[in-house]
């Protein structure tokens, strides 16, 4: 008996359906080549991603500098560095990069291409994606993970990364540092005479009272329940005890809804970072001042040392 045949027969595709089908795809699948003096041009150029591009695929056979001058100026170094690796060490080029373009801001590029070394350079044979939609997603993501979800404030996470870093710069560069502890006095009474929703809605004014007095570059999160910290990169502890007491005051004056004034105070605690300190000494610090606040009578602002 013959042997049956399981393979699949598979339709032949002609040529020109191929380069249909080509065109059809949800991106683009390229042909990069670099000659000895580091010409780049594209010899092919194939899927529905070319007409993104807006840019004429016959000029790009000859030159790749129209598509590198759409680059995004901070990818640009790390995509030529990409393609420097992949030449020397024959490793694909695995990368993103956005693309300024024309009638848009700018889209999220993924692309991935397998070197080959030719007579006269380097050819890769590679595809992009557009990836903008998984990008903006993943910043989604990145900022929920980051964020407090009742005021939208930075939570202790983002505290933390923060802290670290400017810390690190604070050494390196012997520059000032603070870190302020804020909590709001009482809250449990709020919570009992006015209920948890009210108590909800002073933690979510206060952020907003606090963040109307401060810098770019301050960094106020909810490390939870009523106690915030307040992190001041540049600022020696004599200007992180002023803009306390004005915190303190301006709080203390203000009306939170059905609450009126007056019923809201903080206590605030500051330490300054010094040379090897750990964040958690910086921490431990700002939490001992900011008992010292509660101790003595709260609604106040006391400084360490
Ligand atoms: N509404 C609301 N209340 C919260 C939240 N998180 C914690 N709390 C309440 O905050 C209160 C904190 O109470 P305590 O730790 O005794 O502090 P306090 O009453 O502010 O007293 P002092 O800090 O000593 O001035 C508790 O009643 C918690 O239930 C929140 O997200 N929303």
């Amino acid at each position: 008996m013959p042997p049956i045949d399981v393979m699949p027969r598979r339709e032949r595709l002609e040529p020109v359906r191929i380069l249909e089908l080509a065109e059809q795809l949800p991106g683009l699948i390229f042909q990069l080549h670099r000659n000895e003096d580091g010409h780049l041009h594209f010899p092919c150029l194939m899927g529905s991603g070319t007409r993104l591009l807006d840019l004429d695929p016959d000029r790009l056979a000859e030159t790749a500098q129209p598509a590198l001058e759409r680059l995004h100026e901070a990818d640009y170094p790390r995509l030529m560095a990409a393609i420097e690796r992949s030449e020397r060490w024959g490793t694909p080029i695995i990368s993103k990069f956005r693309l300024t373009l024309p009638k848009e801001s700018c889209r999220w590029i993924a692309v991935r291409a397998q070197p080959q070394r030719v007579e006269d350079g380097v050819l890769w044979h590679g595809m992009m994606l557009d990836i903008s939609e998984q990008v903006a997603e993943e910043e989604r993501l990145r900022t929920l993970s980051d964020s407090d979800a009742l005021t939208g404030l930075a939570n202790r996470r983002k505290l933390l990364k923060r802290l670290d870093e400017e810390i690190s710069l604070s050494n390196r560069h012997a520059t000032p540092l603070s870190l302020m502890m804020i909590d709001l006095d009482h809250f449990k009474t709020i919570n009992d005479t006015w209920g948890h929703l009210q108590g909800d809605e002073v933690l979510t004014e206060l952020a907003r009272c606090c963040q109307a007095l401060l810098r770019e570059e301050d960094l106020l999160a909810r490390l939870g329940g009523e106690e915030f910290a307040l992190l001041l990169p540049l600022t020696s502890r004599r200007n992180a005890l002023h803009l306390a007491e004005r915190l303190r005051r301006v709080i203390a004056e203000h009306t939170f809804g059905p609450l009126g004034a007056g019923r809201i105070t903080v206590s605030i605690g500051i330490t300054e970072h010094r040379v090897g300190d750990s964040r958690d000494n910086l921490l431990q610090r700002a939490d001992g001042s900011l008992y010292q606040a509660k101790h003595r009578g709260r609604n106040r602002v006391v400084g360490d040392g």
